[in-house]
């Protein structure tokens, strides 16, 4: 599992309290009775900033001056409503409160209905969820006019109490809700049954029971309202409470006697000029916050504010600021009164954005895990009035953690919390009537000046690079295009091999071709190639870059980026070199040579590896510099003995020394010190190859799942073993046949098979045979020698290999003169003759691709070839000597066979699908 970094959240350690996961799982899949849900976060010291404009901003935004303002949750006994409604029911008649006999209860639930409940867009009725009565509104009348008069009066006063004091909210009654004992309903959120709705208002009437307490959880330990219980008023008062209906609540189990509660919808004004913004930061706060932003717009920083409560994209979309609640709604409001103080275009705008959390998890090792990074996205852009930005892409990239604006100072995850349960959640009573998913919304800060910015990726930024152009922009209006286009590139991988963005830079490019000469913009446009990747990443780029070098001034000033792009991508730059076309300048080869020239003086692992891996000494020998050769030899000496591949190295050397022979010879002691390093490690493989043998009758790798019995004897040192225990001879049978029977079909015996394709065959060789009888009856079991000849020949194939390599490498070492390394047909090259010039390197002969050309040159070079495909016979020569063990042996398992040379050949594959890949293969011939 990738990243986990969770935490228990059963055994409480997270900050934030009961969550409805336990609940939903435990209803789910009531089984697992104990898991943990481990999950990825991020740390609060991690989210936002430490210190800094951001930090302080947040700061005082943290400040609640008016800690009303946040009642998630309130409520209590009101004499604003009278304790007799004059309630009347269809069906049942005046109902007298507070009810308290079995017989009326019998009666009323006879008129109700079961209260359904809804999951996702479903309305399900399961009394393990919810349990109570119900009745519509319809059937409902309040005989006593003071009823409605006291609702009437109720609003404000809840008005207030939520913080928007002179806000004219509308209270509908939605249902009356019938409890008898054991009623009760399970942790759940309500649904925006109505347009406006953002909270509930829940009467109790006067009823005569115990439980039934509302619960409603915001982090920490719960809000309870017991409804007059404790303080016996239950029976005599009407008692309400308020919440918003995103919080989780949850309705006690009624242990006796009746409850009888009405539930209203709270909803805003439809008039939205009548909602109230509050206003409660004073104007040193302001002033202080006005600081803050500039400073922030000074540093074009954007941030993000996630939203404490959840809202639906329904509300969003249709009231904009208007639905925030509580302390959302506060904080958004100082931060608009403060950027409303600030002047001209160095102001925020301010944006609501949906983000979506998607996260799996999978159950693992008896937890719940976040199974790796959560996706996020940042969609669906609304202005502050609610109307909905057109193509909107995915913004979170373009957002760090560091941009949270993170008044509470929360960990990520807390940050998210409230959003987690989209899919398993009970979503209110009666199934939503519309799509309502709770997600969680952000305000996204931006500032006005780098809205070309948010345009480009709204539309696209080619398209806004379009749209601009057509402008007839200045200097200036293109710099600041080009520096937000950098910016968003900033905060997110460079994508490759998108032509979008190929089309993006040769945009830009055509139209600096097109103006004055501008250094500026030029180094911005060059800001966006940071690799020679992107560079030459198509046909048009290449072009492009030959072009700038056919543009003094603009080549002045931007060839060192070039070189520098350039260096830092040595295996491009190695590609180039070797498919340099003449017809192109050779002011370019020069440039890559000197590119890589800088790049191998780097002592960066990550570039080691990537020269490692493109690495062609074939490359490096045609190169007019030895200093190259010198330096990748260098190179390859400095690498760690662990991490010093030698079958590689020697791969690439023969390789080279096989294609560019006279240029091989000429600079032979550059190559010399890696020559000996390499032999020297095929000379420790080899001794520790010859060792020991008295592991042969041991099958260490033997597999038998059909008996462990017979696994074990061959896994161990016996060479023979007697199985007992049957209580009939057929028992005994019937473990020889299951012997005869694996050995037989995988061939087990036969050697020569073995010799061929060693494996896919079993690592042993046994044979099995039955006596005795009745309960006295065994197995004799006996390994034979086939298999341990078996590694024999494998082994000796593996010296004879290792020996012919260190032979192989040996003839190329600089000898004097005169003394030619014995049996090697390298007695022509002579150790004196040192070719450096430039010249020399041109005139060696065309590169030989043929194997046989190469052969002829140094005879023992070839043997290498067909090794590592062990299907092929092999031509080997006649030249090679000890050939014929190697070639007899089996090379499936004779690591000095493994792929020696192909590394380099593989490399060159590589190189030249890659060379395909950016299409310059028809460019370069
Ligand atoms: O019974 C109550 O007090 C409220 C029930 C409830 O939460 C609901 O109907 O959504
Ligand atoms: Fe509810």
């Amino acid at each position: 599992m990738p990243g986990r970094r969770g935490y228990d959240r059963r055994r409480g350690s997270s900050s934030d309290g009961p969550e409805d996961w336990e609940y939903n799982w435990k209803r789910h899949f009531p089984d697992w009775d104990f898991y943990t849900v481990n999950e990825i976060d991020v740390p609060a010291e991690q989210v936002g900033e430490q210190s800094g404009p951001l930090h302080d901003l947040g700061q005082l935004l943290a400040e609640d001056p008016q800690h009303q303002l946040d009642r998630f949750s309130f409520g209590g006994a009101t004499d604003l409503l009278p304790p007799l409604p004059g309630l009347r029911i269809e069906g049942y008649g005046r109902l007298t409160l507070p009810l308290d006999n079995a017989t009326d209860a019998q009666r009323l639930a006879a008129v109700c209905q079961l209260a359904p409940f809804g999951r996702g867009q479903d309305t399900l009725i399961d009394p393990t969820v919810r349990k109570t009565w119900q009745i519509e509104p319809g059937k409902i009348a309040f005989g006593n006019p003071a009823w409605n008069e006291g609702i009437a009066a109720f609003a404000p006063l809840i008005a207030e109490k939520l913080g928007f004091p002179g806000t004219p909210l509308a209270l509908h009654l939605y249902k009356l809700l019938f409890y008898e004992a054991g009623g009760h309903f399970g942790k759940h959120r309500d649904t925006e049954k109505e347009d406006g709705m953002f909270a509930t208002l829940v009467v109790q009437l006067p009823s005569m029971h115990s439980g039934g307490q509302l619960l409603v959880y915001r982090g920490g330990t719960p809000i309870t309202h017991d409804f007059g219980d404790a303080g016996g008023t239950a029976p005599f008062k009407c008692h309400y409470a308020v919440h918003y209906a995103d919080a989780e609540h949850e309705i006690t189990p009624v242990t006796e006697g009746y409850r009888l509660a009405l539930v209203y919808s709270i909803c805003w004004p439809a008039e939205p000029k009548d909602a109230a913004v509050p206003t409660s930061a004073g104007a040193d706060a302001v002033n202080q916050m006005m600081t803050l932003l500039t400073r922030l717009l000074g540093e074009e920083r954007q941030f993000h504010l996630f939203l404490e409560h959840d809202y639906t994209h329904k509300s969003i979309s249709e009231l904009g600021a208007r639905a925030l609640k509580g302390v959302d709604r506060e904080r958004i409001a100082r931060l608009q009164v403060a950027n409303g103080c600030l002047s001209g275009d160095r102001v925020y705008d301010f944006y609501f954005a949906e983000a979506k959390r998607r996260t799996v998890y999978s159950f693992y090792q008896d937890a719940w895990d976040e199974y790796e990074s959560p996706e996020v996205t940042f969609a669906q852009l609304h202005k502050l009035d609610g109307t909905s930005l057109a193509g909107s892409r995915d913004l979170a990239s373009y957002f760090g953690h560091r941009d949270v604006l993170n008044p509470l100072g929360k960990s990520l995850l807390s940050l998210w919390r409230g959003h987690r349960k989209e899919r398993l959640g009970d979503l209110g009573n009666e199934g939503p009537s519309q799509v309502t998913t709770y997600k969680k919304y952000v305000v996204v800060a931006w500032p006005r000046r780098l809205n070309q910015a948010l345009e480009g990726i709204r539309v696209g930024q080619l398209e806004a690079l379009r749209t601009l152009l057509t402008q007839e922009p200045s200097d200036d209006e293109l710099a600041e295009f080009l520096q937000s286009v950098r910016e968003a590139r900033s905060r997110q991988a460079f994508p490759l091999r998108t032509t979008l963005e190929d089309q993006l830079r040769h945009t830009i490019f055509i139209a600096l071709l097109e103006r004055p000469f501008s250094p500026r913009l030029f180094g911005l446009y060059l800001d966006l190639h940071r690799t020679a990747r992107l560079l030459i990443h198509n046909h048009e780029g290449w072009q492009d870059l030959l072009r700038l070098m056919r543009w003094p001034r603009a080549w002045k000033a931007g060839r060192a980026r070039v070189v520098e792009a350039f260096a830092q991508d040595p295996c491009t730059t190695l590609k180039l070199i070797d498919k340099y076309p003449k017809e192109d300048p050779v002011e370019m080869k020069q440039l890559l040579i000197e590119a890589l020239l800088r790049s191998e003086s780097g002592d960066d692992d990550e570039l080691w590896r990537n020269l490692q891996q493109a690495i062609s000494w074939r490359v490096a020998l045609s190169l007019p510099e030895p200093a190259v050769c010198r330096n990748l030899v260098q190179r390859y000496l400095n690498v760690r003995d662990d991490q010093f591949d030698v079958h590689q190295c020697m791969g690439s050397l023969l390789s080279a020394q096989r294609l560019h022979q006279n240029l091989f010879a000429a600079r032979r002691h550059i190559f010399q010190p890696l020559l000996q390093r390499c032999i020297a490690k095929l000379e420790d493989k080899r001794a520790s190859a010859s060792g020991s043998k008295a592991d042969y009758w041991r099958f260490q790798e033997a597999e038998f799942p059909a008996d462990a019995r017979v696994e074990d004897f061959l896994q161990s040192y016996e060479r023979t073993e007697t199985v007992k225990g049957f209580d009939c001879i057929q028992s005994a049978r019937k473990l020889v046949e299951t012997c005869q029977k694996v050995l037989s079909s995988a061939d087990a015996l036969d050697a020569e098979k073995w010799q061929r394709c060693s494996h896919t065959l079993p690592k042993f060789s046994f044979t099995a045979v039955e006596g005795g009888r009745g309960r006295g009856a065994y197995v004799t079991l006996t390994k034979t020698d086939a298999y341990p000849q078996h590694r024999e020949a494998q082994r000796l194939a593996r010296v004879a290999g290792l020996e012919r390599d260190i032979k192989t490498l040996g003839s190329l070492l600089v000898v004097d003169a005169g003394a030619g390394p014995s049996g090697s047909g390298s007695g022509s090259i002579s150790a004196g003759v040192e070719l450096e010039q430039t010249h020399e390197a041109e005139a060696a002969p065309p590169r030989s691709e043929t194997v046989g050309e190469a052969a002829e040159g140094v005879p023992t070079s070839p043997a290498f070839e067909p090794l590592h495909r062990p299907d092929i016979e092999t031509d080997a020569g006649p030249s090679v000597a000890s050939g014929a063990v190697t070639t007899a042996a089996p090379t499936g398992e004779s690591e000095a066979m493994v792929a020696a040379p192909s590394t380099d050949d593989q490399a060159q594959d590589g190189a030249e699908h890659q060379d395909k890949k950016v299409k310059l293969e028809s460019k370069m011939g």
